[in-house]
């Protein structure tokens, strides 16, 4: 039967990246998505900014929602220091498995756990199966309608400390509206935007940072 887009992209990883070598794996499903075929991967431009805000909180602890084929994964994996909890859901098991060869491929599977299944499902009992207290650092890129009740049970669940830094990617295109509307104006979230384009494309599009006080 027919390969599907992830499998093609996972692919042009093995043919075109170094084993082992994240920078490569980045670059060769950038090429992939720029010269073959378009995928919904945080991409190049977005990616840079992500690695600065990464970089800048510097986490001890780890939660991206929305895997997909890993590239984000490894972007945020190959920063991190050792030691650091990082937990990274997808919700659809094709994605899940040519993440999981994608990450194992860059050499960075012994940072990730890769969780399998849907995020409402999962948030409520991250802190009893992973030993969580708090996340210093979440990456919203799942579906756009769950980033709204997903942060409302990361209070709820008191999944946030003071200073934990929330990054949703998506703000623009497709769009998550009544989740910028909460962060802008609850007085809990300090809340900047990132001008930036929708991956691979001039599509006007960004990142919304949100800083938990507390
Ligand atoms: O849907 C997008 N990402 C979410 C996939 C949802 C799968 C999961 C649900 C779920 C639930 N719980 C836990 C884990 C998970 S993973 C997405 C779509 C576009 C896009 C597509 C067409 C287009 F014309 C313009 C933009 C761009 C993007 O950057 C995206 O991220
Ligand atoms: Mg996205």
């Amino acid at each position: 039967t027919r390969s599907t887009r992830p499998q093609r992209m996972l692919k042009a990883v093995q043919k075109n990246a170094i084993r082992g070598n994240p920078e490569s794996v980045i670059s060769a499903i950038d090429y992939f998505c720029k010269h073959s075929e378009w995928a919904m991967n945080v991409g190049d431009e977005k990616g840079c900014i992500l690695d600065s805000v990464v970089t800048e909180v510097d986490p001890s602890t780890v939660l991206e929602l929305g895997t997909y084929c890993g590239y984000s994964t490894v972007r945020i994996a190959r920063l991190l220091s050792p030691g650091t909890k990082f937990i990274t859901v997808e919700f659809n098991p094709a994605s899940a498995e040519v993440a999981r060869k994608i990450i194992a491929y860059a050499g960075l599977q012994d940072k990730v756990t890769l969780v399998e299944g849907a995020s409402g499902d999962l948030i409520p009992q991250i802190k009893k199966l992973y030993g969580i207290t708090t996340f210093d650092f979440i990456f919203l890129d799942h579906w756009k309608d769950r980033y709204l009740p997903d942060i409302k049970l990361f209070e709820e669940y008191g999944l946030l400390g003071k200073g934990s830094v929330l990054l949703a990617d998506n703000v623009i295109c497709p769009g998550t509206p009544e989740y910028l509307e909460y962060v802008r104006n609850s007085p809990r979230y300090e809340s900047r935007y990132y001008p930036s384009h929708l991956e691979y494309t001039k599509v006007e599009d960004g990142l919304e940072k949100s800083l938990f006080l507390g």
